[in-house]
């Protein structure tokens, strides 16, 4: 038997049997530790984040007042800032969160909903890139216009309109500019360190069909990093998988978003260590 943990193991060998342990391993730890994860996101994403959450087995906290950011932050295990319905007077609470994460050595995970649908959203979320995130994760047309600081003509709003593999040159630069882990969502999840790119490739194609997926496994992705915050590339590409692999076990149950949404949290809620040793997708690009 090997004496190297988990994680050392799924680095040294890249094969499908060691992730698929390595997610079973991080989920376990997930449903043991339950995770309190701060999420201060947009309103359409609230339910499905908490549930997705709770059925991880983490413990969610809506919390972005802020005037209990100070109190709140450092004793969460995690932060998950979402840009979705962005304004004003939320702004000052994710620039005071993330810094007293980034202060108390707490990971915290940023998603840049639709960066590019205006001027106000890009230079707030570069505004956040300053202060150091853990894990940076965005679908292809985030990632592409976050990259570059650049809005992405004929923005399409919080979808994407390019396909993951279209962005992980880009992802690989936000990392290497941001010291982020950066993770592209999409049929193949890519996440990257700026070096090495693995790719997770659980999940359905009817996920973009239902609102706040991609907000769901960004905190999801602060969970499994909270329990695993020295090797959060491992961490983003095992919740990444697992929360795909929820998706296809769903579908089988599903006749279309609405009832799919209701068998991934289930789904979630039930993974088995056999289904997630022998499912999960994960391999190493480069
Ligand atoms: N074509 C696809 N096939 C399988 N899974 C997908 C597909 N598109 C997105 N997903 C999954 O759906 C979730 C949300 O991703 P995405 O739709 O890219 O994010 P967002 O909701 O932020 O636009 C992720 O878990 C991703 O892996
Ligand atoms: C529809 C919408 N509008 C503002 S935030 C939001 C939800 C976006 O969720 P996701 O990024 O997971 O698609
Ligand atoms: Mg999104």
């Amino acid at each position: 038997m090997s004496d190297m943990a988990g994680g050392e193991e799924a680095a040294a060998d890249g094969s499908a049997a060691r992730w698929g342990r390595r997610a079973w391993e991080l989920l376990e730890r997930v449903r043991a530790r339950a995770p309190l994860v701060q999420c201060i996101t947009n309103f359409v994403s609230m339910d499905l984040m908490a549930n997705a959450l709770l059925a991880a087995g983490a413990s969610p906290a809506m919390v972005h007042s802020l005037r209990e950011i100070d109190d709140f932050t450092p004793r969460a295990d995690a932060l998950c800032v979402n840009l979705g319905t962005l304004s004003d007077g939320w702004l000052p609470s994710m620039r005071a969160a993330a810094a007293a994460a980034a202060r108390s050595s707490r990971p915290w995970i940023l998603d840049p909903v639709a960066v590019s649908a205006s001027e106000f959203r890009m230079e707030a979320c570069l505004g956040l890139v300053a202060l150091w995130p853990t894990v940076i994760r965005g679908n292809p047309s985030e990632i592409i216009a976050l990259s570059s600081a650049c809005r992405v003509r004929d923005s399409k709003g919080v979808d994407s309109f390019h396909e993951s593999p279209d962005a992980v040159e880009s992802a690989k630069s936000l990392a290497q500019s941001s010291g982020a882990i950066v993770a592209v969502s999409g049929a193949t999840d890519f996440i990257t360190d700026g070096q090495i790119v693995v790719a997770a490739q659980n999940g359905v194609a009817m996920m973009q069909k239902i609102t706040a997926t991609g907000c769901a496994v960004t905190a999801l992705i602060a969970a499994f990093v909270a329990v695993e915050p020295s090797n959060p590339l491992e961490a983003t590409s095992c919740a990444l998988s697992i929360f795909g692999l929820a998706g296809e076990l769903g579908m089988e149950m599903a006749n279309g978003p609405a009832s799919l949404r209701v068998h991934m949290i289930d789904s979630l809620h039930g993974l088995h260590e056999h289904t997630v040793a022998s499912r999960i997708k994960i391999s190493l690009v480069s």
